[in-house]
């Protein structure tokens, strides 16, 4: 088909002229540079680099990764030390990803074909640390941008229903409407999600997005976000009986348990790309407000309390954000389905911590 006739058919770039032809690379490769092409098709199995590993979700991603993929095959990087068993879990590196020099030789040392970038800060320590924020969560993703397009990597970021803003559709919000977020966290993830898609129609990269809900897990604290309070209020229930809530009692934001993340997640990546009509998905599961969730909690915890203490940075943050999201694309496309909606939720994340407080009294 003749080149201009395909542009007018709307083809991608990169399905019109090679993209070496086109100078791909964003740092200004020579053209002539042998690029590193060790895609997923070179192995029976992906090799696995995850960012910001060490985060509230990275742990549980890596455990489901080498499950599916083998132990070696997945790499947990961060720039903070290792637990002990973390570390002697499988593959661990450090990584700063905003030296791209460092992160680019760990792509081609360790012939890395996909790519998890979990590295940000969260939407209330960026609202304290804006500077760092900026660097993390922008700059840190141009570098991964970069190195993910160089070396024809698959790459998944994920965003947030903080990409959203008081101006977006609230309940329920959708895929594609107005986003204009108030915090730097919310910036940033706009940010990515629109960079991503732009590197995948001008450059082809494989780029994959999901927009995560406030995501609950047992096993790590979470790391300063606005939804951290459906996470310790598991801690202190079992630990005192008692929590106090730093958001109003009926801020209803939408949720997710942590083993329906990852499992989206890996579904997301191993999708036929021609199943993806979008490159940036919303994925739902549950909603819920403080007051709700206290009320499941209290049918296993009877003496159970909860006070509220509002955090109003916090607070303005929450009122800004979905109450619910339309993940209606996603079942459509690649078959989305949540498993665990707020009973299931709260049985399963008081068992896991009754078991460690059990252990904890018990040594
Ligand atoms: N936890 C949640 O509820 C949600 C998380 N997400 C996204 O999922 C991803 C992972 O989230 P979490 O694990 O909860 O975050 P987290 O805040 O717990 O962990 C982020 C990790 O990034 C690391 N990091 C910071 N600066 C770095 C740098 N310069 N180089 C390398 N690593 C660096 C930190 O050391 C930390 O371990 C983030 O991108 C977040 O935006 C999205 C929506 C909800
Ligand atoms: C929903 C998120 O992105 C995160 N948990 C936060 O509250 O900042």
């Amino acid at each position: 088909m003749p080149f201009m006739r395909m542009l007018r058919r709307g083809c991608c770039w990169t399905s019109v002229l090679p993209v070496r032809f086109l100078g791909i690379s964003p740092r200004q490769i020579p053209a002539d540079a042998n690029f590193h092409s060790a895609s997923f098709s070179d192995t029976d199995h992906p090799r696995v680099l995850i960012t910001g590993g060490l985060g509230q979700l990275g742990v549980g991603l890596a455990n489901l990764l080498r499950k599916r993929f083998g132990k070696d095959s997945v790499i947990l990087s961060d720039i903070k030390k290792p637990p002990d068993h973390v570390f002697h879990s499988g593959p661990f590196i450090y990584s700063d990803i905003l030296d791209y020099k460092s992160l680019r030789e760990i792509v081609v040392n360790k012939r890395i074909t996909w790519l998890f970038h979990y590295s940000a800060l969260l939407s209330a320590v960026g609202e304290a640390n804006v500077s760092l924020a900026r660097a993390v969560n922008i700059t840190g993703l141009h570098n991964i941008l970069d190195v993910a397009a160089e070396h024809s990597l698959r790459l998944f970021v994920p965003s947030t229903i903080g990409a959203f803003g008081p101006t977006s559709p609230r309940n329920p919000a959708p895929d594609l409407c107005i986003q204009r977020p108030r915090t730097i966290y919310g910036v940033s993830k706009v940010h990515a999600e629109l960079m991503g898609e732009y590197y995948h129609y001008r450059y082809g990269l494989d780029f994959r997005c999901l927009r995560y809900p406030g995501i609950i897990s047992a096993d790590s604290q979470p790391g300063g976000g606005t939804t951290d309070y459906a996470v310790q209020i598991f801690h202190d229930a079992t630990k005192h009986g008692k929590f106090e809530c730093n958001l109003e009692a009926h801020t209803r934001l939408p949720m997710m348990y942590i083993d329906d993340c990852l499992r989206a997640t890996l579904e997301v990546m191993e999708a036929p790309a021609e199943s993806l009509s979008m490159r940036t998905y919303n994925v739902g599961a549950m909603s819920f407000t403080p007051e709700e969730l206290a009320q499941e909690v209290l049918k296993h915890v009877p003496e159970f309390q909860i006070t509220y203490n509002v955090d109003a940075i916090r607070q303005a943050i929450a009122d800004s954000w979905p109450m619910n999201f339309d993940d209606s694309n996603a079942r459509k496309d690649w078959g989305w389905k949540h498993d665990f909606d707020l009973p299931e939720l709260v049985t399963t994340m008081l068992n896991l911590h009754g078991s460690e407080a059990r252990v904890a009294q018990a040594s």
